[in-house]
């Protein structure tokens, strides 16, 4: 078996979890067989912006550490001129494999993941991050509770077509709120400014659209660019199907107002009443 040695500590390769461009995740044991996940970036081909985005959200994890247990344990990494090694926490499952065969939820696990998501975002929105591109993938079950395992600020390398990337959502525009679609504040070539947080609500709320009626709000469109003009046309109405829980109702409705300043802010969601009593 391949091994991988951080900071002198040997680990056994047991498979690949996913793969972009430069950067690849595998399942590893320690010596106390313990279950670790290390991320591999190969900074061979990356140029100084790229290493300096992924030494950016490595200190940022390294910190947010101590606010949040629904922040992906980072125990160790190793930076060199050539590769990154982060020795992490390993889940069971990324939320969108989890979602993709799971279609129905419980609501008890609904509720229970949205606070989880809730109070993740909830701590790096505190440290002045906005992720901006919050998807299922960026989540992961571990031992049945769920975590962030990145907060957006490291580039997504290029995932070649023919990685496994595919799982991890990188490219999907149903997550993605109005604003950033009309954001013309940006001049073209420039990355996107994240404008606010209440962008990631939005991203949120499509997340627990997704876990209360099986799909995103606007997966019917299949032409991304009908796709980007329905999110952002206000005549284009969302449905919302009628369901007995009327909190939960209530808060899908409150995210997915295409108006961030109307839009719920992520305080007010912590405090509704949909995570005030247990289901
Ligand atoms: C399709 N198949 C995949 C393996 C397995 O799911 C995962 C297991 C562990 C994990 C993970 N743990 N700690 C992790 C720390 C960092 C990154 C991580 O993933 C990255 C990327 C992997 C591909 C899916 C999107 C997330 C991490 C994540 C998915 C079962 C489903």
């Amino acid at each position: 078996n391949e091994t991988i040695t951080i900071k002198g500590k040997q680990f056994i390769i047991l498979k690949m979890i996913g793969r972009g461009g430069s950067s690849k995740v595998y399942q590893v044991l320690d010596h106390k067989n313990q279950l670790f996940a290390v991320k591999y970036v190969n900074l061979e081909e990356a140029d100084a912006q790229t290493v300096e985005s992924y030494k950016n959200e490595i200190q940022h994890l390294n910190h947010l550490q101590l606010y949040s247990d629904q922040i992906i344990k980072l125990y160790d990494y190793e930076i060199t001129n050539s590769y990154i090694y982060m020795l992490m926490e390993c889940g069971n499952l990324d939320l969108n494999t989890w979602l993709r065969n799971r279609k129905t939820v419980t609501p008890l696990d609904r509720k229970f993941y949205w606070r989880n998501m809730l109070e993740a975002v909830h701590t790096i929105h505190s440290h002045g991050i906005i992720h901006s591109d919050l998807k299922p993938a960026n989540f992961v079950l571990v031992n049945g509770s769920v975590k962030l395992i990145d907060f957006g600020i490291a580039n997504t390398i290029q995932p070649d077509v023919t990685s496994i990337m595919k799982d991890s959502q990188v490219g999907t525009l149903s997550y993605m709120p109005p604003e950033a679609i009309k954001d013309t504040s940006s001049q073209p070539g420039q990355s996107r400014s994240k404008i606010c947080t209440k962008g990631d609500v939005w991203s949120l709320g499509c997340i627990l659209y997704c876990m209360t009626y099986g799909k995103t709000p606007f997966q019917s469109i299949t032409n991304q660019i009908a796709k980007l003009h329905a999110i952002i046309d206000t005549s284009h109405p969302i449905e919302f199907p009628d369901i007995s829980e009327k909190d939960l109702l209530d808060v899908l409705k409150s995210c997915l107002v295409r108006n961030p300043r109307e839009r719920i802010s992520l305080k007010e969601l912590l405090d509704h009443p949909y995570l005030q009593h247990s289901p």
